[in-house]
């Protein structure tokens, strides 16, 4: 008989199936976005948190872009930190788990994402946004085809409450009337396409809110991207030497 382990295995992976392909798949090719609450669970989601809390306290984030300076220099707001980590760091092997999860979503649902064929992804980005009324002003993750085809993003923020902290990520899908407030909540997965088709903004942040964001990158867009990169960097090499 196989052990209550092997079966919870079994049981986990079906739900990963089922998930994907009755949820994940169908809410990501109708609306370009999709929302998994409670991915994790409270326990591993709370190590998780633990985990980033002390890459941030341990300094070990870069300094955010300048988002406003004032007239006297000293009032320069500075926006989100971040911190690449590839989830294999000592004291990041929460992050190590998220990933694997995250990546096994993305595998199950290979294929069946648009017209993506999933080649692989950035290291994670974790991200710090201090609470100072920063946030991120209104872009597109992808808008010149560098191969990367869908955000994933794990927010990690308890008891947040956006009339009081703000913090909304707010997307504009492209050619719909409608837009997405999204609150950063605690254990929440966010997908969306990378392209054009999802200009988003993160509003003033008033309260620390923390997220881990992994971009997957499209087989085909991405080697397209990478010679074209190759012919560039030859050409300007060209330019200058001749
Ligand atoms: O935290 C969120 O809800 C999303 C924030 C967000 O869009 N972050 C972000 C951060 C980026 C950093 C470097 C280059 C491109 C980037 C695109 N997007
Ligand atoms: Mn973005």
């Amino acid at each position: 008989p196989r052990s209550n382990r092997a079966k919870s295995k079994e049981h986990k992976r079906l739900n990963t199936h089922k998930l994907v392909l009755q949820y994940i798949v169908p809410c990501m090719n109708s609306y370009g976005l999709c929302i998994v609450d409670n991915f994790l669970g409270d326990r591993i989601g709370e190590r998780v948190v633990q985990e980033v809390k002390r890459i941030h306290q341990s300094g070990n984030m870069q300094d955010g872009q300048l988002v406003s300076q004032k007239l006297n220099k000293s009032k320069a707001i500075r926006g989100d930190k971040i911190a690449w980590v590839d989830g294999t760091e000592s004291g990041c092997q929460n992050i190590g788990y998220l990933l694997t999860r995250m990546d096994k979503l993305i595998t199950c649902a290979d294929g069946k994402l648009d017209k993506f064929k999933i080649s692989g992804r950035h290291k994670a980005m974790v991200a710090c946004y201090p609470g100072n009324g920063a946030g991120y002003v209104k872009h597109v993750d992808n808008p010149n085809a560098d191969g990367r085809c869908v955000t994933c993003i794990y927010y990690l923020n308890k008891n947040w409450n956006a009339k009081e902290h703000g913090g909304l990520l707010r997307i504009f899908p492209e050619g719909k009337s409608y837009v997405a407030d999204i609150e950063p909540l605690f254990d929440r997965l966010l997908l969306f396409w990378s392209d054009r088709r999802n200009p988003h903004e993160v509003q003033p942040s008033y309260a620390t809110r923390y997220a881990i964001t992994v971009w997957y990158f499209d087989s085909e867009e991405r080697a397209e991207a990478k010679r074209k990169f190759r012919d560039l960097t030859a050409n300007s090499q060209e330019g200058s030497s001749s």
